[in-house]
């Protein structure tokens, strides 16, 4: 296996690829080898020997494409060092504590990640470049995104920090040992197609943001 590291990002407003791009750079700077690539362009991530997953939350998830990978390349990540961040929506009133309870569901659904390091960033949203579903949500009234106004909440030394705790990382041979947990089954051709239209219709269902 050769010693390359992944950033492998999902996006729908381009916050997460921006911050996908910086975490590359540092780790790139630390000397390691690295590939930044959105979650939907991987074919195979055989070759990655260590990868950090980053995707932003909606409607109380990850979107579609980082499930789809997840679901994907399970029984590869579930023996690779992976580190994981989220962006979300932390401000001063909307609780931290909303999103990283997000952040915990995601990984209790994900148990076999096991990611040596987790982030949760503050992320950016301009209700003006919203498109589709989230534009109607943002007009209608009552919906708790009908308030949302531009705002870029990413703080670029936390992230920056973090970047070089996973770079230590990386270069002391990375995380620990992974413990035995139930590792995800390969899902068949059938059982990928299934999930595809199941993530599609849960889409479809807004959450409480
Ligand atoms: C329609 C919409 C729904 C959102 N839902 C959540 C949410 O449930 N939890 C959260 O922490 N952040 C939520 N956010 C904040 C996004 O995660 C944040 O804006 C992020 O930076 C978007 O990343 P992206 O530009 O890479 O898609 C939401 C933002 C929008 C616009």
């Amino acid at each position: 296996m050769k010693g390359r590291i992944l950033v492998a990002y999902a996006t729908r407003y381009g916050t997460t690829r921006e911050i996908a791009a910086v975490v590359a750079a540092a780790l790139r700077e630390s000397g390691l080898e690295v590939d930044c690539r959105a979650m939907d362009d991987l074919h195979s991530i055989d070759d990655y020997r260590g990868i950090v997953l980053g995707a932003p939350f909606y409607y109380g998830r990850w979107p579609r494409a980082a499930r789809r990978f997840l679901d994907r390349f399970g029984p590869v990540l579930a023996h690779r060092d992976v580190a994981v961040f989220a962006t979300g929506r932390i401000e001063p009133d909307r609780p931290e504590a909303e999103s990283r309870s997000q952040l915990d569901a995601l990984l209790e659904r994900y148990r076999w990640l096991q990611p040596f390091a987790v982030a949760l960033f503050g992320g950016r949203w301009d209700p003006a470049a919203l498109r589709g579903f989230d534009r109607w949500m943002h007009k209608l009234p009552g919906s708790p995104l009908h308030t949302l106004t531009a705002t870029d909440l990413r703080n670029w030394d936390a992230i920056g920090e973090w970047a070089t705790h996973v770079a230590a990382a990386f270069h002391a041979g990375a995380a620990q040992p992974k413990p035995p947990v139930a590792e995800p089954t390969r899902i068949s051709r059938a059982g990928a197609a299934l999930s595809t239209i199941r993530n599609y219709i849960a889409d479809q269902q807004p959450r409480r943001p």
